[in-house]
């Protein structure tokens, strides 16, 4: 099958549309980061930087780190970039641009979130680092591709009841990591848990300025969820759909963040670009082992 022109967008230097990037200019290990001033704070651990490149809010730069050959790319904010970073990093690695068609040969690649992310259990305090153990979407982005055998629904449906969740809302999703990447970061002084993925950062995670949330208890409810052993531990705004697409486009995906508030406790991290730091150089020497 051939993608028409306006399905798999190319610029006139045959990159790919948002991300601007060409397939050879990508490793088969990414680093996605929100923010775009954190590329460089990851790629100046490098020992080689071979390529950089910037459209809108996605940063790349590629290079080596320790002998391995990695690309750090900037998602900007929330899981509808996701949907576009995903697409187009999948598309660059297994779609012939020249053809337009898929190849037969698909590569899986690694896809590694060093994020930031705000605690909802007392017991997480700020300026510590969680590994996501499962992502729970309150954004939308799943439900419009094909996704139901990913889903623990079973998991998903004991949450709403809990929540007495709006049907105005879409249907929280809940997918799971992959188990490999999470056995290869999970260590003792790192948490873990269940981080749910909000579509903002105001009112759809229960903070409150000068608007009325719909559901003032939401975090309350959040923090007292308990399934098959497991919490909700932290909240975010990319994790899910990171964990969704990648599972569907056949890439393992994990998310790592640093803890900057802690919303049970109503703290703030005081100093953050620290515990972000702290957490670029210890994942980099574990990813370098990958
Ligand atoms: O620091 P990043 O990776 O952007 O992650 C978190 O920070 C942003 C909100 O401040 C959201 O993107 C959230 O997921
Ligand atoms: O509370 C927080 C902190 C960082 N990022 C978020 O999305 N929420």
């Amino acid at each position: 099958m051939t993608l028409a022109p306006s399905e798999l967008i190319l610029n006139k230097d045959r990159s790919i549309y948002h991300l601007h990037l060409l397939p050879e200019q990508i490793a088969d290990t990414i680093i996605t980061v929100g923010d775009p001033d954190r590329v460089e704070s990851v790629t100046k651990h490098f020992d080689t930087i071979e390529f950089s490149t910037q459209k809108r809010e996605f940063k790349t730069q590629t290079g080596s780190f320790k002998g391995k050959r990695l690309t750090v790319i900037s998602t900007g904010i929330g899981t509808d970039n996701i949907d576009i970073v995903l697409n187009e990093l999948d598309a660059l690695a297994n779609i012939d641009f020249e053809t337009r068609s898929i190849k037969k040969e698909l590569i899986s690649l690694n896809i590694i979130r060093l994020g930031t992310s705000g605690s909802i259990q007392q017991q997480i305090p700020v300026d510590s680092i969680l590994i996501s153990k499962k992502a729970l979407g309150f954004d939308a982005l799943l439900h419009f591709y094909k996704n139901e055998s990913l889903r623990d629904l079973a998991f998903e449906n004991a949450f709403v009841e809990h929540t007495n969740w709006s049907p105005e809302k879409s249907k929280p999703y809940c997918i799971s990591a992959n188990q490999e990447l999470f056995k290869h970061f999970k260590e003792e002084n790192i948490f873990s848990g269940i981080t749910a993925t909000n579509i903002g950062f105001y009112g759809p995670q229960g903070r409150k300025l000068r608007l009325k949330t719909q559901d003032t208890q939401m975090n309350k409810k959040l923090e007292s969820f308990s399934y098959s052993g497991e919490s909700i531990t932290n909240l975010e705004m990319e994790t899910s759909g990171i964990y969704g697409l990648s599972l569907l486009l056949g890439h393992k995906a994990i998310s790592i963040n640093a803890i900057l508030a802690n919303r049970t406790k109503e703290t703030f991290s005081k100093n953050p670009s620290k515990i972000v730091e702290d957490m670029i150089v210890w994942a980099l020497d574990r990813i370098a082992i990958l």
